[in-house]
């Protein structure tokens, strides 16, 4: 369980984060929603341990995630993470199967090279990717194509929390949905808790257990993606209908 409590950032007068509270249960999929800029890359930057927050406390089933005595704490910590950055964040240099392996050859994780490259080869197989591909370089795929590999590489170390930055950012509607469904099915199998932030709607229906709603440094509103629709809160609703009039200031 991910435990978020009366979360403060400021960045010198922009004071981003302004007193979260919110609660990822395990095994849960929960989906941060949000305009551009309120905060959701600082939000998962903090639960990450990457930025640490000026108060408030962010657990991990119940240990601090801002504490850790020694290197090797740190990276036992993020151990039990994957991640899928936005536009899939892949190295140029190297092949799609290092890409996917590339924790598993260092670090905590470290494998023996056959064995890091026999793991990549069986996740490339689970996002929908044959052995083929394993030996070319991101260039040579498609955007959707390297999104899945940023899945494949994500899931690498069976990791017990992903996170999902924006994954359909540039794709077709089509491809987005393919992703979706992915990460939905992948998420489930692993029984891993995530935690998405995304603008994209659809993303949030194929994805979602829970929905919670950034605004103006708060949640604004959290609860099942079964109840996102009907719920009377203002700022949800332009949000999910995408509508300029209404108690977010949109510039025009
Ligand atoms: N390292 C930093 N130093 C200073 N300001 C920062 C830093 N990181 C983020 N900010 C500010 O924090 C605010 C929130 O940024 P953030 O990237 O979290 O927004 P977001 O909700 O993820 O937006 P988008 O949906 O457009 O990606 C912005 O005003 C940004 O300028």
């Amino acid at each position: 369980m991910i435990e978020l409590r009366g979360v403060h950032k400021a960045f010198g007068a922009n004071r981003v984060l302004q007193g979260v509270d919110l609660v990822i249960p395990r095994g849960q999929s929960m989906v941060i929603i949000g305009g551009s800029g309120t905060g959701k890359s600082v939000l998962l930057k903090c639960v990450l341990g990457l930025v640490r927050p000026d108060a408030g406390s962010i657990t991990l089933d119940g240990q601090d995630v801002t504490r850790h005595d020694s290197g090797a704490e740190r990276d036992a910590f993020l151990a039990r993470f994957g991640m899928l950055f936005q536009g899939g964040a892949l190295f140029d240099s190297m092949r799609v199967w290092e890409n996917v392996a590339f924790r598993l050859m260092r670090g905590a994780l470290k494998r023996p090279k056959a064995e890091a490259r026999e793991i990549a080869l069986e996740k490339l197989r689970r996002v929908g990717l044959g052995p083929q591909v394993a030996d070319l370089y991101p260039a040579e795929l498609s955007g959707g194509m390297q999104k899945r590999v940023g899945l494949a590489r994500a899931i690498a170390a069976n990791p017990e929390i992903i996170f999902f930055d924006e994954p359909t950012t540039g794709l077709d509607p089509i491809m987005s949905g393919v992703i979706n469904d992915l990460i939905r099915e992948i998420v489930v199998e692993m029984g891993a808790t995530a935690m998405t932030i995304t603008h994209d709607m659809s993303s949030v229906r194929a994805i979602a257990d829970r929905v919670a709603m950034l605004h103006g440094g708060l949640i604004r509103w959290t609860g099942p993606v079964s109840e996102m629709d009907a719920t009377p809160d203002l700022y949800v609703q332009q949000f999910i209908h995408g509508r300029a009039e209404g108690p977010i200031p949109s510039v025009r």
